[in-house]
């Protein structure tokens, strides 16, 4: 069934791997219309969107948002593994939108605070309730890693996007060192993402096959489904490998950004984890920061388990353009 009508926006999450497309009325993600398109299958933006509204019957966008997982500079989108066109030329001429919008995907995760369903966040670490706008701070792990605080003012919603997963990976141990040695002997740099990814749970675990002198692989499904079920010691040392260092990382970007509000992990590593988060020293990681641990306990932590956020933030940011 088509939707002929102009009162909808249309909304776009391009990841590493997947592009997911929805329609959104307001604020609100319209029922039954997003899908999962794989990036691989298109040569670029405008076909992906084309075809998107074909699939929906011809619909006619009035407003149109993209999430993308790369800087956003002067109004285009670079992403490292995609050589697609990201920019508002493409998006006014693939939908035909009176009004478009492009946005980190982290950007847009900030956009969606406040408007997930309840049911779909986990309490990890508890905090004070929060004052009334407090500042709060998004922060994804998936294919990559990045981080947006969110500034709820009195003209509006500001997050200001970032790059911080390319920011030197932290070391508190000397098998830390020896990671981040691992790392950059392989890539010539140590970054943030190449330990806080999907990849880089495999990358900590081939990191422990090598101390161990017996190199095996094991993709990141794998290494979190021998840690679900317990099949395997190497894995679960992994994760906690993983697991301290996402606890260091989200501690030092909280001293930065102060989220008195809370922090929020999204993306699909970061949902594979929840369950262990704490088991595997999340907390304490998170806390270790000398004479200012007790001030640690002022960031609750939750993770967003909701794979669609970034287009409910999407539409949530074009609402606000229109309202104001
Ligand atoms: N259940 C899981 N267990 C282990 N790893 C997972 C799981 N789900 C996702 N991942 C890993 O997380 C990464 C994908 O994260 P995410 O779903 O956030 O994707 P993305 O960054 O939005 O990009 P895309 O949508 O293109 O995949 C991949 O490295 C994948 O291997």
């Amino acid at each position: 069934m088509g939707h002929p009508d102009n009162t909808y926006a249309l909304v776009a999450d391009i990841g590493g791997t997947n592009t997911r497309v929805a329609l959104a009325h307001g604020r609100q993600i319209v029922d039954g219309t997003i899908k999962r398109y794989s990036n691989a299958d298109f040569h670029g933006l405008e076909a992906v969107l084309q075809t998107y509204i074909a699939d929906q019957g011809g619909v006619d966008p009035m407003a149109a948002c993209v999430a993308v997982a790369g800087p956003v500079h002067d109004g285009t989108a670079t992403m490292t593994n995609l050589d697609w066109t990201i920019d508002k030329d493409t998006l006014y001429r693939a939908t035909k939108a009176e009004k478009v919008a492009i946005l980190n995907d982290l950007q847009a995760q900030g956009h969606a605070l406040g408007y997930i369903d309840p049911g779909n966040i986990r309490n990890i670490l508890a905090g004070p309730e929060p004052a009334p706008n407090a500042a709060r701070l998004v922060v994804g792990v998936g294919t990559g890693f990045n981080a947006a605080p969110v500034f709820d003012l009195a003209a509006g919603r500001v997050v200001p996007p970032s790059e911080c997963g390319h920011a030197n990976l932290p070391i508190r141990n000397e098998m830390e060192l020896r990671l981040c040695q691992f790392v950059s002997t392989a890539h010539g740099f140590p970054a943030v993402e190449d330990v806080l990814s999907g990849r880089g749970l495999e990358r900590a675990y081939a990191f422990l096959g090598q101390e161990a002198g017996d190199p095996r692989e094991r993709s990141s499904q794998d290494i979190v489904a021998a840690c679900n079920d317990g099949s395997d010691e190497r894995s679960v040392a992994a994760a906690r490998l993983f697991t301290r260092i996402l606890g260091t990382v989200c501690g030092n970007l909280s001293l930065i950004q102060l989220p008195f509000g809370g922090v929020s992990l999204v993306g699909g590593m970061a949902r594979a984890m929840a369950p262990h988060l704490i088991e595997f020293g999340f907390g304490d990681a998170f806390r270790d920061k000398g004479r200012f641990a007790g001030f640690m306990s002022n960031f609750s932590v939750d993770v967003i388990e909701d794979d669609y956020a970034a287009l409910t933030g999407s539409a949530a940011h074009l609402a606000a353009m229109t309202d104001g």
